[in-house]
């Protein structure tokens, strides 16, 4: 033991040289913060299941978007939590051009101009059922017919503003045929982040609670178009698939429990790879937090570096305002 040629410990022994030899580093430009919007003025609504997370109505929503500007985060995620009398079997809904979401953008738009708007395009919101297409009389989603009216979605949110449209939906064919829509409509700059690597989870029931699609949905699932979470080659061809068909950005969905996934995307492809921290994985970590078992500011900044280790560009994640006003106070 006399002479310990290689002593880890001496690049640990003080913070100077802690900090050179530090590899990843989480920045509020990694950042995306989902939000929950509801028709209204003046409304606030908390999510019991989503603690310090609230559905808002747009004059609020706009509040809230200057402040994420302040704090640097670059894109807000848009979803909107339509009231049960607009919702129907063909969730005409989805692409009203005066609809919640449509408006909401418009509003951040004009208040943010700078800030980035990424809407959510499914139309789970939007369906009796809860499902995230239409369906036959079986029950069964119906691929083509469904990509039909996710392209006016996403025509109708490009028009209201929105520089970021995100299919989360599934279906087959939806990335190509919503670009061919917005080549073909003159929208040749609107980028399409594709949640690619969906996987069915148990993670995303306190998000189906905020946009109040759970009690739709009842013992339902979503088997039959979101992945089966024991595949992971099945992940890189659905993330090649949606390169090939003009996404500009790929997603894998939930986070956590997933950065193998994440790894194996920005690995094997080398393209820009976002990863969605879902409501599970927040309610989880925040009962944890607000029973005094673990710490906040420590666990939630361990838990989003992780994602930046495993080759993430960027994170979906309701801690990105706590994540961005811890960094910006250091
Ligand atoms: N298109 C639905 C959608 N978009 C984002 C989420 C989940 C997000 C989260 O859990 O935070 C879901 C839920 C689902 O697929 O049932
Ligand atoms: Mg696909």
């Amino acid at each position: 033991m006399a002479f310990l040629l290689n002593r880890m410990r001496r690049m640990r022994k003080d913070e100077f040289s802690r900090r050179l030899m530090r590899e990843h580093r989480l920045s509020s430009d990694d950042l995306i913060y989902p939000m929950f919007v509801i028709e209204g003025e003046n409304q606030r609504q908390v999510v019991p299941s989503m603690p310090g997370i609230e559905r808002v109505s747009i004059d609020l929503l706009v509040e809230e978007a200057k402040e994420l500007v302040e704090l640097g985060v670059p894109m807000l995620a848009l979803f909107p939590v339509v009231e049960g009398d607009k919702k129907s079997l063909l969730a005409e809904e989805a692409y009203n051009p005066n609809g919640l979401a449509q408006r909401a953008v418009k509003a951040v738009r004009e208040a943010c101009p700078d800030l980035g708007i990424m809407t959510d395009v499914a139309l789970d919101p939007f369906t009796t059922h809860g499902q995230d297409g239409i369906i036959d009389e079986t029950g069964y989603v119906v691929n083509d017919v469904t990509v039909d009216v996710l392209v006016k979605q996403a025509l109708s949110h490009a028009e209201a503003g929105a520089q970021v449209v995100a299919p989360s939906d599934m279906m087959d064919g939806r990335i190509g045929a919503i670009r061919e829509a917005l080549e073909a409509e003159g929208y040749i700059h609107t980028r399409i982040m594709a949640y690619s690597a969906k996987y069915a989870s148990a993670y995303y029931g306190p998000f189906r609670d905020a946009v109040g699609s759970s009690g739709n949905l009842g013992k339902g699932n979503k088997f039959n178009y979101q992945m089966d979470f024991a595949n992971t080659d099945e992940a890189i061809r659905e993330v090649m698939l949606d390169l090939e068909e003009g996404a500009d950005m790929v997603m894998v969905k939930p986070g956590m429990p997933y950065l193998d996934v994440v790894r194996r995307v920005k690995h094997e492809l080398g393209v820009p790879t976002f990863a969605y921290q879902v409501s599970g994985e927040y309610a989880m970590q925040m009962a944890a937090f607000d029973n005094g078992w673990l710490d906040k500011d420590s666990v939630m900044m361990e838990s989003l570096l992780a994602f930046k280790r495993a080759g993430a560009d960027g994170i979906l994640t309701y801690f990105a305002k706590d994540a961005a006003r811890l960094l910006l106070s250091k």
